[in-house]
């Protein structure tokens, strides 16, 4: 699905945003910026969760702007990965399917399915503290499967995993995004999660997309000041 944002505005006390982007169908994009430049709030327009002051979000062409998130065909992972500690592994996949979890057998079949794709085979009846932090991750993904919606949103999804499992997990993503074909947004505060798994990167400074194009090209080139200054290229004016 084909995401823009056209003169997207919104305002949280001193802050004025204002977005402009567009993201291909079946694309990756990162964004990445200093914290409190508005990262999350433009995931959240994106959703539906923050009402825009003005402007469009559009989706394969249609505007959505005044659509409530729960019509928006989009899923969103947080850091936190908003599972329900007293249901099973399986009920937390099958909320993304059914919020009552009346499930029939063949949505049963696609939670294990999904289970399975993410490498949690069996796992199912396990509750999400007996797994860890890298099988938690993997079980938002499976309920990002089973939902089935053609846009994923990740905001910090991945922060309070280390290194090696962090790339296994964007690894899993980037895999489950050529196999559904689904278009990826994703916040992050790692260039290297950037460079490993999106072909765009989006630097978002002060409520504004300030520069986007190809990863490497943008972390390499760092033209404006702000993004040198976020990359800690410029001594002493790191911004977060
Ligand atoms: N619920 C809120 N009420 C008031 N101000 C808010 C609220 N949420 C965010 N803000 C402010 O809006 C600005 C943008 O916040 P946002 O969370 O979108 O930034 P971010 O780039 O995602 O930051 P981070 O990387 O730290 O998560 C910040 O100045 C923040 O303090």
């Amino acid at each position: 699905m084909r995401v823009e944002l056209e003169a997207l505005r919104f305002r949280y006390a001193a802050l004025e945003m204002c977005f402009d982007l567009s993201v291909a169908t079946g694309e990756c994009l990162a964004l990445l910026g200093p914290s409190g430049a508005g990262k999350s709030t433009l995931l959240g327009l994106i959703a539906g969760f923050e009402r825009a002051l003005s402007g469009c979000v559009r989706f394969d062409g249609v505007d959505v702007t005044q659509v409530p998130p729960a019509l928006r065909p989009v899923s969103t992972v947080f850091q936190e990965h908003n599972l329900f500690p007293h249901l099973s592994v399986a009920d937390n996949v099958g909320l993304g399917l059914h919020p009552g979890l009346r499930l029939d057998r063949a949505q049963h079949a696609e939670v294990a399915a999904a289970l399975a794709r993410v490498g949690l085979d069996g796992l199912g009846a396990r509750l999400p503290a007996q797994l860890s932090g890298g099988q938690r991750s993997r079980v938002a993904l499976a309920r990002v499967l089973v939902r089935r919606r053609p846009l994923l949103l990740l905001d910090e999804a991945f922060a309070a995993l280390g290194p090696a499992l962090r790339n296994e997990m964007l690894d899993l993503v980037d895999a489950l995004r050529r196999d559904r074909g689904l278009t990826v947004l994703m916040v992050s505060h790692h260039p290297d999660d950037a460079l490993r798994i999106a072909a765009r990167t989006a630097f978002v400074h002060a409520g504004h997309v300030l520069q986007v194009g190809a990863t490497a090209a943008v972390l390499g080139a760092a033209a404006c000041p702000p993004l040198r200054a976020y990359l800690g290229t410029v001594e002493g004016t790191a911004t977060g």
